[in-house]
């Protein structure tokens, strides 16, 4: 495999080379600021305690810093940003902001600026982060909607309980970066932060970046179903949060501008509990796969379509199949490869195991993974498989339907030797 010079801030060209640097976002009041009949809007089914939730994602950056990884932090880098950018950008993220929370102006829009300008860049990124309630404000709006319908409603702005899975907002492919519009209100508000930070953060801002796919979209896409196979090889979920308009979109950027000709889309279930292809299916070394049971037919069957340029400019051509093992090992030149299933295929361990992310494993080197401790009979199985499993503690993390591969988002990999 080609290497290629580490030059940009952004070098993500596998899901397997070594870890060098990843986006975290420590789970703070956003994760427990809301109540049971909010929690099918906010995409949550239970709801942490959220001391022990920190704890467990302190253990889970310490075992990256522990391998060698540089952990940076969303909230942080969101802060940093403004204050690089200055009075103007703060100004224009926090209207972004307020527009996208339902308040683009008026009575309401003018108290929350009030309130949020009032503050710090990083108070109020925080803020914006935990949601802000009515009784935050000294204030009370006289409009129509706020009298005859939204009075018994406790939020101006609703939490972001799902910002700790820093996966789905952003995705970074090669030397560049989708910046994603999300599938559902809950999460759409979540990629403005991303936005910020590559376009005023000094550690990003006029490198050259290229942004494959910003948020200015209406079709979806979500870096839960971006996984980047190789340096010229991608696989994209077409799933609950991610659509084939998306993909053909991306794909036709990535064509055009960066060194991938192949993408492979991959069908799976449009349910909650596979709401993307990460949740169902990672690569963990070279030619080794999670994979749960659940998304194949009974003879293992799956659809996927694997797309390459066309013969003109933003065509592109379609090779349809069903055989998931066989399109691999076409597609990244292996000879055999080795599809690892969730709970070791037992339809029951697969099912829970998979609920609670035995799936979602988050590959640091080539072989070598983290993992939620509680899907025990998965991890076991990988260790036969060969891998090296480093456990992190999960019993409130997992509530929010998200393992060590949705929470992280890697920015720097180093290139894979073969
Ligand atoms: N990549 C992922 O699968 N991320 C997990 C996202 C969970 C979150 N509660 C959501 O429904 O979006």
């Amino acid at each position: 495999m080609e290497v290629t010079q580490m030059t940009s801030p952004i070098h993500n060209y596998s899901e397997i080379g070594k870890l060098k640097t990843v986006l975290l976002k420590r789970p703070g009041r956003e994760i427990e600021n809301f109540t049971p009949d909010m929690m099918p809007r906010l995409l949550f089914d239970d709801i942490p305690y959220l001391p022990i939730a920190q704890k467990e994602h302190d253990y889970f950056a310490d075992t990256l810093r522990d391998n060698g990884v540089e952990v940076l932090y969303l909230e942080k880098l969101s802060a940093e940003a403004l204050d690089a950018g200055g009075e103007e950008v703060r100004n224009h993220f926090l209207e972004q902001m307020l527009t996208e929370s339902g308040y683009a102006a008026g009575s309401i829009h003018d108290a929350l600026k009030e309130y949020l300008g009032s503050m710090n860049n990083q108070d109020m990124v925080v803020k914006i982060m935990e949601g802000v309630r009515k009784n935050e404000l000294d204030f009370v709006p006289k409009d129509l909607v706020s009298c005859a319908e939204n009075q018994d409603y406790e939020f101006y702005m609703d939490p972001m309980p799902n910002l700790y899975f820093t996966r789905d907002p952003s995705a970074c492919i090669g030397d560049g970066l989708s910046i994603n519009h999300m599938t559902f209100a809950a999460r759409q508000r979540e990629s403005l932060f991303n936005e910020t930070i590559i376009k005023y953060h000094p550690r990003f801002a006029n490198k050259g970046i290229h942004v494959w796919r910003d948020r200015n979209h209406t079709t979806r896409i979500e870096g839960g179903d971006e996984l980047v196979l190789n340096n010229h090889v991608m696989a994209i979920g077409v799933s609950q949060r991610t659509s084939a308009d998306a993909i053909q979109d991306i794909a036709k950027n990535l064509f055009k501008d960066g060194q991938y000709d192949t993408v492979i889309a991959i069908k799976i279930p449009h349910n909650h509990a596979m709401m993307h292809l990460d949740t169902v299916f990672t690569m963990i070394n070279y030619d080794q796969f999670t994979v749960h049971p659940g998304i194949l037919g009974k003879g293992g069957q799956i659809d996927t379509w694997t797309i390459t340029p066309g013969k003109n400019e933003g065509e592109l051509n379609l090779q349809h199949d069903t055989d998931l093992k066989k399109v691999l090992k076409t597609a990244l030149n292996l000879d055999d490869l080795d599809l690892i299933p969730t709970g070791n295929g037992d339809p029951i361990i697969a099912g829970r195991e998979q609920w609670n992310d035995g799936s979602n494993t988050l590959a640091i080197a080539p072989g070598v993974v983290v993992t939620y401790n509680r899907n025990y009979v998965s991890n076991e199985l990988l260790r036969k498989h060969g891998l090296k499993v480093l456990e992190v503690i999960s019993s409130e993390l997992s509530r929010g339907r998200g393992g060590p591969r949705c929470m992280s988002c890697p920015i720097v990999r180093e290139d894979l030797k073969k």
